[in-house]
C-alpha cells in the first residue's frame, strides 16, 4: 500500500495544491477515505466536463463510474488531450487499488454518492436539458456538490468524529455543497460561457437580457451587474445553514476542513459581487495572502462566524441602491450578523 499512498497523494496534489494541504491535515483515520472520495469525484467530474467526448461514450461512463471504482486494472484513456487532471484518469488503476484497501462502511458511503452523483451528471449531460428554473440550478448543484456534503457527513459521523446528528441534517450537508458551488458558478460565468456551459438559471438571467450571451455587451453593463449581484444573492442564501452545519462539527481536524473552503467562498463571493471583471476577465480570485490568512483563521465556530460578519459587511457596502437586489442583500446581511 505504501507505494500506491504515495501516488495517490501525488494525484491529489497535481489535482488541487491548496485543497491537497488541507486534506493531509485530517486524522490519520479520515485522510485517505477522503483522499480517495476527492478524486473519485474528480475523475467522475474530468469526464463530465470533457467536451470531446461523445454523450453516447459519455453517458454510460458517468452511470457506471460507481462500479468501475471496484475494478482493478481499469484506465480510462478517451480524455482529449488539453483535458485538466486527464492524468488522473489514465492511472487510475491506483485510485482504485487504493479505494478497494478501504474499510467497506467508507467504500459503500463512496460508492452510494458516486452513482447518484452520476446518474444526476448524465441527467443533466442529455443534449437539451438545462438549467432553466432555480429549482434545476438547485437539483444540478446539489448533484454535483450537494451530494459530496452529504458523503462527507456521513464519514465524519461513520468513524464518531461526529455525532450521529450531522449525518442526518441532510438540508445542511446540501447547502455545504450549493453555497461553494454556486460562488463558482457565479465566478467563473466567462470560462464556462467560453467552454459553452450555461449553469445560470433562466429563471435569473432572462430577466436581465434576451440571451445569456448579451450579458457581456457593453451596453449591457447596468443590466449584467445587476443579473451578477442576483446570482449573489442567490449564492447567499446558504449561508445561514453553512453556519449553522460547522456549528455541529466538534472535531478540530474535520472542522478545519469543512470550514476552510466557506471561508474561501465568502471572500470570492465578495470579491465577485457587483464586479464587471468577471464579464470581461477569466480565474478571477481573491488574492495569495488573503487565502493564507484565511486558512489560519478558520480554526474555530467564534472566528468563522467573525470572518462571515466581517464580508457580509463589505458586499452589503459594495451594493449598488440602484441594485433591484440592494434592500434583499442589505436583509441578509443583517440576518448573518444576527446568527453570527
Ligand atoms: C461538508 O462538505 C464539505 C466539507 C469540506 C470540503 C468540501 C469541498 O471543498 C472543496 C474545496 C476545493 O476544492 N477548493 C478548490 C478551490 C476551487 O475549486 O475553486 C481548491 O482549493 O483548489 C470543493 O470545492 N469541493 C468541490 C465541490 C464544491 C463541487 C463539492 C469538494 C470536492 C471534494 C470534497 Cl471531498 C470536498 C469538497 C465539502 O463539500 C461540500
Amino acid at each position: 500500500m505504501t507505494i500506491t499512498k504515495e501516488k495517490i497523494y501525488h494525484h491529489l496534489t497535481m489535482t488541487s495544491r491548496s485543497f491537497a494541504a488541507v486534506i493531509q491535515d485530517l486524522d490519520e483515520e479520515l485522510k485517505d477515505p477522503i483522499c480517495l472520495f476527492y478524486l473519485i469525484l474528480r475523475g467522475l467530474d474530468t469526464i463530465e466536463d470533457d467536451m470531446s467526448i461523445d454523450l453516447d461514450i459519455k453517458i454510460p461512463y458517468l452511470k457506471k463510474f460507481h462500479e468501475i471504482i471496484y475494478q482493478k486494472g481499469w484506465n480510462f484513456t478517451k480524455n482529449g488531450p488539453n483535458e485538466k487532471d486527464r492524468q488522473l484518469l489514465v492511472e487510475f488503476d491506483t485510485v482504485i487499488d487504493a479505494f478497494l484497501c478501504l474499510k467497506p462502511a467508507y467504500q459503500t458511503i463512496i460508492a452510494d454518492i458516486t452513482k447518484q452523483m452520476g446518474d444526476g451528471m448524465a441527467h443533466y449531460a442529455t443534449a437539451g436539458i438545462n438549467v432553466e428554473t432555480n429549482a434545476d440550478y438547485d437539483e444540478y448543484c446539489h448533484y454535483v456538490a450537494g451530494l459530496v456534503g452529504l458523503g462527507l457527513s456521513e464519514m465524519f459521523s461513520a468513524c464518531g468524529f461526529e455525532s450521529p446528528m450531522v449525518a442526518k441534517r441532510k438540508d445542511l450537508s446540501n447547502s455545504m455543497g450549493l453555497f461553494l458551488q454556486k460562488t463558482n458558478i457565479a465566478r467563473d460565468f466567462l470560462e464556462d460561457l467560453r467552454d459553452k456551459r450555461f449553469f445560470w438559471p433562466k429563471e435569473i438571467w432572462g430577466r436581465y437580457a434576451d440571451r445569456m450571451e448579451d450579458l457581456i455587451k457593453p451596453e449591457n453593463q447596468a443590466k449584467a451587474l445587476h443579473c451578477l449581484d442576483h446570482m449573489v444573492f442567490n449564492a447567499m442564501s446558504h449561508i445561514k445553514d453553512v453556519l449553522e452545519y460547522l456549528s455541529m462539527i466538534k472535531n478540530q481536524s474535520c472542522f478545519k476542513f469543512c470550514a476552510i473552503p466557506q471561508v474561501m467562498a465568502i471572500a470570492t463571493l465578495t470579491l465577485v459581487h457587483n464586479n464587471y471583471k468577471i464579464y470581461t476577465h477569466e480565474n478571477i480570485k481573491i488574492r495569495k495572502g488573503e487565502t493564507v490568512w484565511l486558512m489560519k483563521e478558520a480554526v474555530d465556530i467564534d472566528t468563522v462566524a467573525a470572518i462571515f460578519r466581517y464580508y457580509a459587511r463589505l458586499l452589503n457596502n459594495k451594493t449598488n441602491p440602484l441594485d433591484p437586489h440592494f434592500i434583499d442583500i442589505g436583509v441578509l446581511c443583517g440576518e448573518i450578523e444576527q446568527v453570527c
